[in-house]
């Protein structure tokens, strides 16, 4: 298609979303307006940014400075350290700067309440420029890195076609894929190497079956495995690393097609068109779902839809937007939910006896090993061991970022619009103001009545691994669908991973 012609589609797509949801930010949303967030940091007069403790001299000078900081985390990309020394030298809050960018980090769980309490309309992240050239070079809405009421016009429709009774249409072939681990497991020992790309397998046969409608079988398969789906799941693996790997690396590729940029611009590409041929088969299923037109022409669908084929049959949301919205899906849960299994399995491994407890949970509540939309949510232990993996290894890195788009006031400092918010929650989740005895796996300390209400709420806003208000995590219900099926699975087969290898 037209670039132009596409471009004039999206905005007329939605303008007409903005209309009927009413979008448009009313006055009192403007985004001139100041707030003010208080937390525990500065509690004087106000101050400005750059009074804001935190690295100075030649550490503010742009790249510079940001190079000679992160230069000792960068082969192990372990940039979450660098973070936690702000924490041990400023306190609460700090300030520093990646590039061009005024960047400031906030370790008090407070202060994070209160910055979402006063969200903005449309929230944005911390960006992602290898993506954001690849979207403008393609001319392609890319849902993760959208803005604006773009980014709503599709967040809107989407979150809503997530109904509550769309899980449960699932669970069946998402078990079917656990068993398939658990399969896997058996023949191929828990400590075996493959461990790493068993896990990503399982995790992007389950993503495929919601981004998709499509039961893809990239472990069952791995005997004789079928071209296209290798190359589908080598794309997505080769997506997520060359991401990883320009976020260390000078952005050259925004002035030319850099090697890292042609290998990601191929990637990329791939996984789009194979994700259009996913697409367009599920569109020719559901024509086949319809009943034949009536008397009037309109014609009927079944009534429990997926959200694929939801969005298709709705006909709003033009082709592309669908495309790209379910490749965010697909690339929300894959790296996410096997990094977060083999955690999980690790840790779980190391520790007989809560393992034992979450086997005797397991078998006291799920009749047969058959998980149910019913007795999955019924699982307080499993729960508990979820959250306790998330805490002791936060899956996100920076913690949870947002730009901030109106001038505010923050623990008693002056923060100007632009400034780039990091919520230190990979370092609060290890400290011991609000963890007794962090460095231990203690799934015990998230049960309920475990704590008192107010010292929850703050544990709970230390972890955050779904991120938090309007942009939050739109598959967290399918992750721990996802999660919980797998380690059901695993441990109703008395399956543990007692050493590491294979598992990093
Ligand atoms: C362990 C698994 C997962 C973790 C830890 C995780 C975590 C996150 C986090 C932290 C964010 C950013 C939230 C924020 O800024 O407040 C996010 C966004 C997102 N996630 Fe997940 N996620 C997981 C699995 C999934 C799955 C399975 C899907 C899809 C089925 C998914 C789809 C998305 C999408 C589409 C967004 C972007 C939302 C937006 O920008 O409006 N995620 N996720």
């Amino acid at each position: 298609m037209h670039p132009k012609v596409q471009s004039d589609m999206t905005k007329k797509f939605v303008r007409c979303c903005c209309k009927k949801f009413r979008w448009i930010p009313s006055r009192h949303q403007s985004t001139s307006t100041a707030s003010t967030i208080s937390g525990s940091a500065n509690t004087g007069s106000i101050k400005s940014l750059s009074d804001v403790p935190g690295p100075r001299g030649i550490y503010n000078i742009p790249f510079i400075g940001d190079a000679l900081q992160f230069y000792p985390y960068r082969e192990t990309m372990e940039s979450h350290l660098y973070f936690r020394h702000l924490h041990k030298r400023y306190g609460k809050m700090a300030r520093f700067r990646l590039g061009m960018k005024h960047c400031l980090i906030l370790f008090d769980p407070e202060l994070f309440g209160g910055v979402m309490a006063h969200e903005d309309y449309y929230p944005e992240r911390f960006p992602v420029p290898i993506i954001e050239t690849y979207a403008k070079r393609r001319n392609r809405a890319m849902f993760n890195i959208q803005k604006g009421p773009e980014w709503l016009s599709i967040r809107s429709p989407a979150q809503k076609s997530i109904k509550p009774g769309v899980l449960k249409q699932y669970i069946n072939p998402q078990s079917q894929c656990a068993e398939e681990l658990v399969t896997w497991l058996e023949n191929h020992g828990n400590n075996n190497p493959g461990i790493k790309d068993a896990l990503m397998r399982y995790s992007a046969d389950a993503n495929a079956i919601v981004a998709f409608d499509k039961r893809i079988g990239f472990l069952q398969k791995m005997d004789s495995p079928d071209p296209e789906h290798e190359l589908f799941l080598h794309s997505i693996s080769q997506f997520m690393d060359l991401v990883g790997q320009s976020v260390y690396s000078a952005p050259l590729y925004k002035l030319w097609r850099t090697k890292l940029y042609t290998e990601f611009e191929t990637a990329a590409d791939t996984v789009y068109k194979i994700s259009e041929k996913y697409v367009d088969e599920a569109k020719q299923e559901l024509e086949k779902q319809r009943k034949p037109a009536d008397e009037t022409g309109s014609s009927e669908v079944p009534a429990e839809l997926t959200i694929l084929k939801h969005l298709l049959h709705d006909g709003q949301m033009p082709k592309e937007f669908i495309i790209n919205f379910m490749i965010a899906l697909l690339f929300g849960g894959v790296e996410q939910v096997s990094q977060f299994l083999m955690w999980m399995f690790w840790l779980l491994g190391k520790s007989p006896e809560k393992q034992e407890k979450l086997y005797t949970e397991i078998s006291n509540n799920v009749e047969d090993f058959r998980v149910t939309a019913e007795n999955i949510g019924h699982l307080p232990y499993l729960k508990a061991c979820v959250k306790e993996t998330f805490r002791r290894v936060p899956p996100i890195v920076t913690g949870i970022t947002r730009k901030v788009l109106r001038d505010t006031e923050i623990g008693g400092y002056h923060i100007p619009k632009g400034t780039f918010l990091f919520f230190g929650n990979n370092t609060l989740s290890m400290s011991e103001e609000y963890f007794e005895k962090p460095e231990e796996f203690r799934p015990e300390r998230w049960l309920p009545g475990a704590h008192d209400p107010q010292t929850q709420r703050l544990m709970g806003l230390c972890v955050l691994p779904f991120g938090m208000g309007k942009r939050n995590c739109l598959g967290r219900r399918f992750a721990e669908q996802e999660i919980h099926l797998a380690a059901i699975k695993v441990d109703s087969a008395k399956i543990s991973c007692r050493n590491n290898r294979g598992l990093w």
